[in-house]
């Protein structure tokens, strides 16, 4: 499987007792930021720790950086920045300039002068005790450590929790800056729309283990829609997410072009249009994809 994705991933699965996720496929390819998001439990952190090999999968087959997950780990790994959900940082013995000159002396890409300026950022003092740090702070260290790697692949798994508001939109511009080179990837596990609004070129939306959508954030916003309509319609239109009925129907589609030809071709006229804010699209994927599994569940009589 040779290809020029930065993440390729193939009917990947992994069981736990009470959770499976996957079969999951997936390719990102480089010079984007993917926003992955989904409910609490849906399998973000359980993905991330698969790419970084911490944990294996039961099925499936990963390539990071052109490499089979298993190989050269230790070169791969170098060309990666990760934050992890709980921090290594949380055990780290040593004063912050030490942790610093660690990670100088592992990875090759490192940059002095990125780690100075972010250290500046951040405001951590290099003479500290980083298990005396807050957890914030140990967030803003895990961070700056993370980027001054100047790695290929970024990997944030919720990287502002913790974060004051102040620091918070310090980190955002510092990701926006590490990705506007177009040519490192980031991937960014978050519940803050914000983050998804001002970072993301794409949206992954996990739910219950599965990848529901995979889609260019641009692209969703345009497609997404609610239409109004005078008559009743046929329920379960072409792109249907919701409906609600009252004096006139309103309908909101995940794809506004074929849910406007199928009104039209029923002789339906639209009266009203409206663009849908991107809180409201998760929020929607989220309330489609919890009916989708309660119907099934019926079906299936659970
Ligand atoms: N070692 C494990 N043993 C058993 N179950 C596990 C294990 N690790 C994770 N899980 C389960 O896998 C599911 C997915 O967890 P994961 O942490 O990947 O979700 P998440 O999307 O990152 O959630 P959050 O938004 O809360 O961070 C959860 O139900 C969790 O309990």
């Amino acid at each position: 499987m040779m290809n020029d994705f930065v993440i390729s991933a193939s009917g990947v699965e992994k069981s736990y007792e009470s959770f499976q996720l996957g079969p999951l496929e997936l390719n990102i390819e480089p010079g984007v930021v993917v926003a992955f998001v989904g409910p609490n439990g849906s399998g973000k952190t359980t993905l991330f720790h698969m790419l970084m090999d911490i944990i294996k999968p039961d099925r499936g087959e990963i390539q990071l950086l052109g490499n089979a997950l298993g190989q050269d780990d230790v070169l791969v790994k170098r060309r990666i920045g990760y934050v992890p959900d709980l921090s290594y940082i949380e055990e780290a013995s040593g004063r912050v300039e030490e942790v610093a000159q660690f990670h100088s002396h592992w990875y090759p890409s490192w940059s002095a002068e990125k780690w100075t300026d972010l250290s500046r950022k951040f405001e951590l003092n290099p003479m500290t005790k980083v298990r005396t740090l807050s957890k914030g702070m140990k967030r803003r260290l895990a961070f700056s450590l993370a980027v001054a790697q100047m790695p290929e692949l970024l990997i944030l798994d919720e990287p502002s929790a913790g974060m004051d508001p102040f620091i918070w939109r310090t980190m955002l511009d510092e990701i926006r800056e590490f990705a506007n080179t177009g040519e490192r990837t980031v991937l960014i596990a978050t519940h803050t729309v914000e983050e998804v609004r001002r970072l993301a070129d794409y949206v992954a939306f996990l739910y219950k283990g599965r990848l529901l959508h995979y889609q260019e954030k641009d692209t969703m916003l345009d497609k997404w829609r609610m239409f109004w309509v005078e008559q009743q319609t046929a329920s379960g239109l072409p792109g249907e997410v919701e409906r609600e009925e009252g004096v006139l129907t309103r309908i909101v589609t995940r794809d506004a072009a074929v849910t406007e030809r199928a009104l039209e071709e029923a002789g339906i006229a639209i009266v009203r249009r409206q663009a849908v804010e991107l809180d409201e699209i998760l929020h929607y994927m989220m309330r489609a994809s919890v009916k989708q599994t309660v119907e099934a569940g019926t079906k299936r009589g659970d």
